[in-house]
């Protein structure tokens, strides 16, 4: 199928209608979500945040395709995300989405420029290609000093602006974000803020994100806070 089969509507790219989730624990049932229901619209940026162990995780990873509701659907790019095959599903999360996780998850191995230019590589494009658009997103996220570096030889922070760049480079319609400040100190993670705001007006990126940090929360368009498993928008500022 073409890249065109993929509808990021002015609407939403991303649905979430009553969702629930269960976890079975040595034959005890855990419900951590409980019919929640989120729409994304393009370019819209939100905040989710909620106590630990609340569910923030379990949700992000069921909006990013990578773990099924017990009940309810997700929809990204007009597809239901878990009635598609697993192969169709990575199709949708590479084209689609884009994420930074707590642990970024970058591969030891290969320097930084190759860490962000595997997605592109992925999408097909070619090796050299892959490497000028990487070097260009590194350059954004302040790193074109450490472009050979492997993440061994990088500082906390630098790795997570990495991963931050490697989500970024496929220009994905939705990122999806835990906790992306977290590590950081307040100038990266002010400038890491304002790439974001940058991809949001010029691209209309959407970004969902799990935080513990009042601030960057408040420069979100909506707030929700996961309590007793359910998702309640609150009032921003
Ligand atoms: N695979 C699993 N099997 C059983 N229980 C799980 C599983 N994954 C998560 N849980 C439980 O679901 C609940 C929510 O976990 P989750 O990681 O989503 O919370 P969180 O809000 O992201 O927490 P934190 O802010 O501490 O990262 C927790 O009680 C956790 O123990």
């Amino acid at each position: 199928m073409s890249d065109q089969s993929f509808v990021a509507t002015q609407d939403a790219v991303m649905v979430c209608d009553d969702v629930c989730k269960t976890y079975n624990e040595a034959g005890n049932e855990v419900e951590v979500l409980r019919s929640v229901s989120l729409s994304v619209g393009a370019g819209e940026r939100i905040a989710i945040i909620g106590s630990s162990g609340s569910g923030k995780s379990t949700l992000l990873n069921m909006l990013g395709g990578l773990e099924g509701p017990t009940s309810g659907s997700v929809t990204v790019g007009g597809e239901v995300l878990y009635q598609t095959s697993e192969k169709r599903r990575s199709e949708i999360r590479n084209r689609m989405l884009g994420f930074v996780y707590q642990f970024h998850h970058l591969l030891p191995e290969f320097t930084a420029v190759e860490n962000v230019a595997i997605p592109l590589m992925l999408a097909k494009q070619s090796p050299a290609q892959a490497a000028d658009k990487a070097k260009v997103l590194l350059e954004k996220v302040g790193l074109s000093h450490r472009l050979s570096h492997k993440p061994a030889q990088l500082s906390g922070g630098e790795r997570q602006r990495v991963a931050i760049a490697r989500a970024l480079v496929t220009e994905p319609a939705c990122v999806l974000m835990d906790e992306p400040t977290g590590n950081l100190d307040r100038q990266t993670a002010a400038e890491i803020q304002a790439l974001m705001s940058q991809l949001n007006q010029d691209l209309n990126t959407s970004f969902i994100i799990v935080t513990h940090d009042p601030d960057l929360a408040k420069k979100m368009d909506r707030i929700f806070e996961l309590t007793d498993g359910g998702l309640v928008e609150i009032t921003n500022h």
